[in-house]
């Protein structure tokens, strides 16, 4: 039986009233929208989900608003000997433009997708087309990334939304296999918790809500 963190009191607990879905037991949609938040990456350690369960989660990342069903994203996973051997390229990369890197650089490279058990690269292949804006497809985009970490977390994991400069830089980008007229929507990292963070303060809806026809 899965369990969900609780992040507003940090124990890892079952529901008292669980939804329960076959042989699952998930937290319920309101708590966890209204507590998730990233978990740092050095907090995020093994197990990640892998197998059945990780196919779910892309099931339900996927699961999203997508005008013209265009399904205009791809995941490529990174973790064990392929997340390493990745790490060893960009290092390099790194190298080639840097000169050679000090030993603490070198590392924090070499161990970027083995930071956490499992990192999931979300790929925008939002290109224009004759009626769906582009714009609209890369907000689809978003919105997978966005149900993959809520996914991730819905099953008690923890999950962190990261770019850097892999994400922008075109040698690393081929390294990836991602062609040049693809994006990276950014680097999922999900692990289990092993410390809970500190929540940050959060936007108040008097400063991003408005009533249409007020003014
Ligand atoms: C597209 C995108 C890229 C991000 N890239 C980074 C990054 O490279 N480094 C970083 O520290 N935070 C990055 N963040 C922010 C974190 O994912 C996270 O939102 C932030 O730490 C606040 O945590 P919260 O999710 O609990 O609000 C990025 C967020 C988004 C939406």
């Amino acid at each position: 039986m899965r369990t969900a963190l609780d992040f507003t009191s940090g124990t890892i607990y079952l529901r008292p009233q669980p939804i329960a879905f076959e042989d699952s037991v998930v937290i319920d949609a309101q708590t966890l929208l209204s507590t998730r938040r990233s978990v740092p990456i050095p907090a995020l350690r093994a197990p990640a989900p892998e197998g059945a369960e990780l196919d779910d989660i892309l099931v339900e990342a996927m699961r999203v608003p997508d005008h013209g069903k265009l399904a205009p994203w791809r995941f490529i996973l990174f973790r064990g000997d392929g997340a390493r051997k990745m790490g060893q390229k960009l290092a390099d990369v790194a190298e080639r433009r840097e000169g050679t890197l000090g030993e603490g650089r070198r590392a924090y490279e070499e161990t970027r997708f083995t930071r956490a058990p499992l990192v999931v690269g979300v790929v925008s292949t939002a290109k224009p087309h004759f009626k769906i804006p582009e714009w609209e497809q890369v907000l689809s985009v978003g919105a997978a990334t966005m149900n993959l970490i809520h996914a991730a977390h819905a099953r008690g994991y923890g999950a962190n939304w990261i770019t850097e400069w892999v994400a922008y830089d075109d040698d690393a980008k081929a390294i990836m296999g991602i062609k040049a007229d693809e994006k990276v929507a950014g680097f999922v990292y999900i692990g289990t918790v092993s410390e809970r963070p500190s929540d940050r303060p959060r936007p108040a809806i008097t400063d991003h809500v408005v009533e249409a026809g007020a003014a």
